[in-house]
């Protein structure tokens, strides 16, 4: 059953920048029942897929994917932002509703034919998700599924991740959350 977690999450506007309006997820990561319950509805959310590991990005993404790979007893592989991963790497530049940024993964984190479930808190206009997904094929390997904490209603990320199977906790229309 539904927590309604939607309802717990902050609405700022003008973050990062003047025109954005910011989903921030904190509100609801702070208290322990509504943490668990965010995980455990990720899991059930994800049940029927098959798939050997969870890929998240930097930063936001390693909160629930780490989590909810944990809980599931998968590898994690970390998507970090440009020039913190050690070892040899693809990489990828994209856009956001609020700028540039490049992931990069370890060449040698997942194998030919591996099936990686892409892990993160919100889906906005889907650059950070085509890139991490490109990146996990770069590696050989299979996009099993990718799974939101929040969809942003509106700005159509969905479009950019035609070719895979998106799922979403929560549809959030950014009107219908309150102000702080
Ligand atoms: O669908 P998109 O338009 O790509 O936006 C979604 C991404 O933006 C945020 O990350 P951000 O790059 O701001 O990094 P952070 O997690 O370090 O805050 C969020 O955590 C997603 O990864
Ligand atoms: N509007 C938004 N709120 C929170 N995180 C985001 N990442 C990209 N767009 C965002």
């Amino acid at each position: 059953m539904s927590k309604n977690l939607d309802r717990k999450l902050r609405h700022i506007h003008n973050y990062p920048k003047r025109g954005i309006d910011f989903i921030d997820i904190t509100t609801v990561l702070k208290n322990a029942q509504d943490f668990h319950d965010l995980i455990a509805e990720l899991q059930a959310a994800c049940a029927d897929l098959n798939f050997d590991k969870i890929v998240a990005a930097e930063a936001r993404g390693f909160i629930i994917g780490s989590a909810l790979a944990y809980i599931m007893q998968k590898g994690f592989v970390p998507v970090r932002k440009a020039g913190k991963l050690p070892a040899a790497i693809y990489k990828k530049t994209y856009k956001l509703e609020y700028g540039e940024s490049t992931i990069e993964m370890h060449k040698d984190a997942l194998q030919a034919g591996e099936r990686v479930l892409f892990v993160d808190d919100l889906l906005a206009i889907g650059g950070t998700a085509e890139a991490a997904c490109e990146l996990i094929e770069s590696a050989g390997a299979e996009v099993a599924g990718v799974l939101f904490f929040v969809e942003l209603a509106g700005l159509n990320g969905r479009q950019r991740l035609t070719k895979y199977d998106v799922r979403s906790l929560y549809l959030v229309h950014e009107d219908d959350l309150s102000q702080d």
